[in-house]
Order: C-alpha cells, then sequence, then structure tokens
C-alpha cells in the first residue's frame, strides 16, 4: 500500500488546519509594503483576525497585534531581510474578551524581484511563557518575604549605577539589619522570627516609592536602592524606618524590634562592590555606637 493509499494519509490542505499553528507566507516589498499571500492554520489565533485584509495589507494589523512590541517585530523583520537570516521572534497578541496570548514566530527569508518572501510558522507559546515567567520570579524572590532576593537587587544596581555614571544623577542605598535578631529569635521562636522579617519587609514597602527596590539580602539583612536620591534625602528616608520600626510591636512588643542602618551615595564611576562596602561599613558604625540609629560615612 502506497502512502496515499493509506486512510490515515493527509494531503497538505488536509494536514494544515490541523497543526497547533499557524503557516504563513509575509511578503515585504521593498516600497515597505506588506502583506500575508498565504495564512493558514489551526488553533484559535486565526479566529481573532481578518486574513482577507492581511492578504491585502498587513501593515497596519500586524502594528495593531504586535502593540508595545511592534518596534522589537520590526527590527527583527529588518534584521532578517538585511542579512537573509531566519526570521524568530515573539510577541504578546491581545485577544479581546481572554488573557493575551504569546506568539512565536520562526521563517525563512528569500530575496524576490520586488522584497523579500518569508515562510514559516507561527505557534502560541503561552503556556511557555508563563512557566518561564514563574520560574524568572522563583529565581529572583525571596521566598520568605517575597521581596527581590540578592541576584535580582545586584543586577538592578549595576544597572542603575551605570545610568548614574552616564547621566551624572544621584543614587543612594541603605543597608538594613534587624538588631539581636538572635537573642529575638531565642526569646520568641524562628517562627516568630520569620513573622518579624515578614512584617518588616511590608512596612519598608510601605514607605518607599514605586521606583524604589527593597530586597532581603539573606539572614536579617536588607537592602534599599533610591534612584535619583542624594544622600541627605536617604538619610532622612532611614530615620523615618528606623523611628517607624521602633514604635511598632511587631508581635513581640513595642521597641523589641530595632533597626542599625548604613547609608551611602554612589560616586561617579565606583566600582559596585567599593559602594557596597562603603554602605557595609556605615552599617557597622551604626552597630558599634548602639544600634537603632542610621550611619554614614565622609
Ligand atoms: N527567624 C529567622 N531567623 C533567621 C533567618 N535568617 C537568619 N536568621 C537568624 O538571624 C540571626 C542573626 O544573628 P547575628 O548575625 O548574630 O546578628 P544579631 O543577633 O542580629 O546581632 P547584631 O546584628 O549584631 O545586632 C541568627 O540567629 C540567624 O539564625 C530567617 O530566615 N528566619
Amino acid at each position: 500500500m502506497s502512502v496515499k493509499d493509506n486512510p490515515t494519509f493527509l494531503s497538505a490542505d488536509g494536514l494544515v488546519p490541523r497543526l497547533p499553528g499557524v503557516v504563513f507566507q509575509f511578503f515585504r516589498s521593498f516600497n515597505g509594503h506588506m502583506n500575508f499571500p498565504y495564512l493558514e492554520g489551526g488553533g484559535s489565533a486565526l479566529d481573532y483576525i481578518d486574513r482577507e485584509q492581511l492578504a491585502l495589507d498587513a501593515g497596519g494589523l500586524i502594528e495593531h497585534i504586535t502593540g508595545n512590541e511592534y518596534p522589537k517585530v520590526m527590527s527583527a523583520i529588518e534584521r532578517s531581510a538585511r542579512w537573509m537570516l531566519p526570521l524568530t521572534t515573539r510577541f504578546k497578541f491581545p485577544m479581546t474578551g481572554t488573557r493575551s496570548h504569546w506568539i512565536a514566530v520562526s521563517a525563512n527569508p528569500e530575496p524576490t524581484v520586488e522584497g523579500v518572501l518569508w515562510t514559516g510558522l507561527m505557534m502560541d507559546i503561552t503556556e511557555q511563557v508563563v512557566e518561564e515567567q514563574r520560574l524568572r520570579k522563583l529565581c529572583d524572590t525571596d521566598a520568605l518575604t517575597g521581596l527581590p532576593n540578592r541576584r535580582k537587587l545586584m543586577l538592578h544596581l549595576s544597572h542603575l549605577a551605570s545610568l548614574s555614571t552616564r547621566h551624572g544623577t544621584p543614587l543612594s542605598i541603605m543597608m538594613v539589619d534587624i538588631d539581636h535578631f538572635k537573642l529575638l529569635n531565642d526569646r520568641w521562636g524562628h517562627l516568630q522570627g520569620d513573622e518579624v522579617l515578614k512584617q518588616l519587609a511590608t512596612e519598608m514597602k510601605k514607605l518607599l516609592r514605586c521606583e524604589d527596590m527593597v530586597a532581603r539580602l539573606g539572614g536579617e539583612e536588607f537592602m534599599v536602592v533610591l534612584p535619583l536620591t542624594p544622600l541627605q534625602q536617604c538619610h532622612k528616608l532611614a530615620d523615618r524606618l528606623r523611628l517607624s520600626v521602633s514604635q511598632q510591636d511587631f508581635g513581640v512588643g513595642v521597641g523589641e524590634v530595632t533597626l542599625s542602618i548604613g547609608v551611602a551615595e554612589y560616586r561617579c564611576g565606583e566600582p559596585l562592590m567599593h559602594f557596597i562596602e562603603r554602605t557595609d561599613q556605615a552599617l557597622y558604625s551604626a552597630k558599634d555606637v548602639g544600634r537603632d540609629c542610621v550611619c554614614l560615612l565622609p
């Protein structure tokens, strides 16, 4: 029996609508006109778009369906056309009445007399992207407090330090440490200690602006990163945080939880580790002079 006599054999026309994705040809002329001469496939994505319109003119619709990611998608198309390299990109596809879907695009370009023609596939990769986002969040988050962890903080801080160096804008940080936390754990138990860490995290977030970041460095140590903030302002905020914490109960009695805080401002071009060490030394000074205070070093 030949393959074609096999009752399960499908011609390409029968097969394409059953695929879990879309097969397409996309054309871009040298004058920038874009259209999809061929667009067929399975899944629900095609229910939401006007295929006849796309066959004639895709420019407006591409801009509409790729939303904020339009520049990214267009530059991927441009790169692929210029170097005749495979087009691989992904974008968020807004669907009315349901959550947005993520679409991956993979296509091969070929030159034609009037422009470039791509032949390829689009697949719905929403589940995969959601899983990636979940794993990335896990990697970046402290499990107890839900705050960003050291890894996330270091990436953020190094990005802000390079912006500060480039634009000469102020950047300050606070190193925050709970005083005598070992005693608190010993007296109230580890679970209550955990509770204090969680409540402190909430308290710190309340005091900060949305562009600030508070992260748990580990144990009972936190760092607050304040972009566009000079040292004096950072010092004021640190003292407000210190005072507010010392006046709260945290389930262990008012005044039982206090903070020592070291503050420092970034010096243009300074290595990040040096900046952190200076702040750490300021924190040690705060411990040395008796705790429950904020210190900065000249
Ligand atoms: N409950 C709880 N305790 C923690 C956690 N991580 C670290 N610790 C405890 O925090 C304590 C830190 O103790 P030390 O480093 O001696 O510091 P300290 O007692 O706060 O003393 P000073 O910092 O000098 O004021 C240790 O007892 C750790 O076991 C945590 O996730 N939960």
